[in-house]
């Protein structure tokens, strides 16, 4: 069967979907093609069960810290691994259903299931054969984990994240691989529910933290909760009769063998774009087979076919899928007379405790802006409201651009850094300067008082502001 649109989208995820709702604005032959189920990599996989579990690990780990309150529970604290699993799943078989709910609430017309390729720029062949011929495609078919070769060495008892939100119960030991965003949190969300976990990373890397100060407080506040080598040596990794055994150089430089129930590979996630057959198209592709595109418009060169999501390689996170998902459709349906968007301010957060989270420019790229900047901290040891809540450990740095004074981004580790960072970037995107960002209200006692203190700090490296006083005497006790 041939049929002919004007829009197909290949990937219902969280871009397909965006995109989906902007090109039915502007023509109802759309189709959205799905080759595996409705639901999102994010609802099902990805952002919401991996915060249900690291919900489940802060209750856990808010009773283990309890007694330096002097808040003591004499009977016993019993973690159900059975009852933390179901509910994870429950809540996220909610989330996926709503989803779900949703697409299908689109006509069955414009819905087809089925794996897409390319057979020419506007040919489009199904896994069945069927043929779907598109003035315009959006390419959002999403990305999946990676990892080398050497981890197959574990059979069976190698999982990736998909895995661990089917577990029925909690294991009893879990090798994590990668220092990076997922095997943070799901490696210490494993440890806070009381799994044995050993944490494996490479090159030194610590979420997504390029400021060698701030990676250096967060490798000391995951070091002194878990064991982790941010860059393991691991000689030999293999299946025995009741999970994996793994060879690798401890921290006093010894070899040493460890039993895990299972090896959780965390270690990076590559584009679908190989199933795709884009060499059959007239497309520029990158070295890994990504078409270059512009991030603005989403469009892949001058052509009609355009691309968002994680499949772009860019930058994967949810809300970046759905914006970039919203311009591609709505660019597709235009065509040819395409727009750019809005991209808005870089932020990622990465929900570990304490929080990871970068803003705007990170330190890594401070050296290409071609301006002068300053940098100003603080660190969480002894800042007010955090020591109040026993959450004291951390380091914010703020980057100020000379001459200017304006925040050019922020990378920290510290107590709820998911709302700093939400106000950092708010900030950044409105193009504001540092002493714009210090004329707004701090309440106390705050988190945000930290902030402040950072915030200071920079304007007087850049001669915008006094020195900070050593005990800030207009911030109240702590501030
Ligand atoms: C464990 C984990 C935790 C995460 N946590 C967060 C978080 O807290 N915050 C955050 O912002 N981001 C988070 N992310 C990232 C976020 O989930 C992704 O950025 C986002 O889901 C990407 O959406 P997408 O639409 O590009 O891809 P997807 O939702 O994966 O959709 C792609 C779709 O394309 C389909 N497809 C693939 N190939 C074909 C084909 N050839 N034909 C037809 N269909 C095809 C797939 O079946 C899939 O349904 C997390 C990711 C993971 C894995
Ligand atoms: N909170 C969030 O927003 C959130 C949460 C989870 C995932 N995500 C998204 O999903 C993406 C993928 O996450 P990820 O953690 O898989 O990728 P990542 O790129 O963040 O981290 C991969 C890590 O694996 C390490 N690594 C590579 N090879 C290794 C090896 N052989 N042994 C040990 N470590 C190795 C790398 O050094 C790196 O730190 C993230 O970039 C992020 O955008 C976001």
């Amino acid at each position: 069967m041939t049929r002919h649109v004007d829009i197909a989208i290949i990937g219902a995820g969280t871009a397909g979907m965006g995109a989906y709702r902007t090109a039915t604005k502007h023509t109802d032959n759309v189709v959205l093609i799905e080759g595996e189920q409705y639901g999102t990599t994010c609802a099902r996989v990805g952002c919401m069960p991996s915060k249900l579990l690291i919900a489940a690990a802060d209750a856990a780990h808010e009773i283990d810290k309890a007694p330096g309150f002097g808040v003591h529970i004499d009977g016993n604290v019993r973690i159900d691994g059975r009852e933390v699993m179901d509910r994870v799943r429950r809540e996220r078989d909610r989330f996926v259903s709503f989803v779900i709910e949703a697409v299908e609430n689109w006509p069955e017309d414009n819905r087809i299931m089925g794996k897409a390729k390319f057979l020419d720029d506007h040919t489009l062949e199904l896994d069945n054969g069927d043929r779907v011929i598109a003035e315009r495609v959006v390419i959002a078919t999403g990305s999946r984990p990676v990892y080398p070769k050497q981890f197959e060495a574990a059979g069976d008892r190698l999982v990736i994240n998909d895995d661990v939100f089917d577990w029925q119960e909690l294991p009893g030991a879990v090798a994590v691989f990668g220092g990076g965003i997922i095997g943070l949190e799901l490696g210490q969300a494993l440890h806070r529910l009381g799994v044995r976990m050993r944490l494996f990373g490479k090159f030194g890397d610590v979420g997504p933290l390029s400021d060698p100060e701030v990676k250096q407080s967060a490798l000391e506040a995951f070091q002194a909760e878990f064991p982790f080598d941010p860059d393991a040596n691991v000689t030999s990794i293999e299946r025995v009769d009741d999970g994996v055994s793994i060879t690798f150089t401890d921290a006093e430089g010894r070899e040493t063998n460890e039993h895990f129930d299972y090896l959780l590979a965390a270690t990076g996630r590559r584009a679908n774009v190989d199933s795709l057959a884009l060499e059959n198209t007239s497309l520029e592709l990158d070295e890994k087979g990504i078409p270059l595109f512009d991030r603005y418009t989403m469009q892949a060169g001058d052509s009609h076919i355009f691309i968002a999501g994680d499949v772009t390689g860019d930058v994967p996170l949810l809300h970046e899928a759905a914006d970039g998902g919203r311009i591609a459709g709505d660019n597709a349906g235009r065509f040819p007379d395409i727009r750019t968007g809005l991209r808005r301010a870089p932020l990622s957060i990465m929900f570990t405790d304490p929080n990871i989270a970068t803003v705007g420019h990170s330190y890594r790229e401070l050296d290409n802006l071609q301006c002068d900047y300053a940098i100003g901290q603080v660190d969480f040891g002894g800042q007010g409201r955090s020591r109040v809540m026993l959450k004291n450990q951390g380091l914010l740095r703020v980057y100020g651009e000379y001459g200017t004074g304006l925040f050019l981004g922020a990378e920290m580790v510290g107590p709820r850094m998911e709302h700093i960072a939400h106000l950092l970037a708010w900030a950044y995107q409105q193009r504001m300067t540092i002493s714009q960002i210090l004329d707004m209200p701090f309440y106390h006692p705050v988190v945000e008082e930290g902030l402040r203190s950072a915030l200071r700090d920079v304007n007087a490296k850049l001669h915008i502001g006094p020195e900070s006083p050593r005990r800030c005497l207009d911030c109240g006790p702590g501030g």
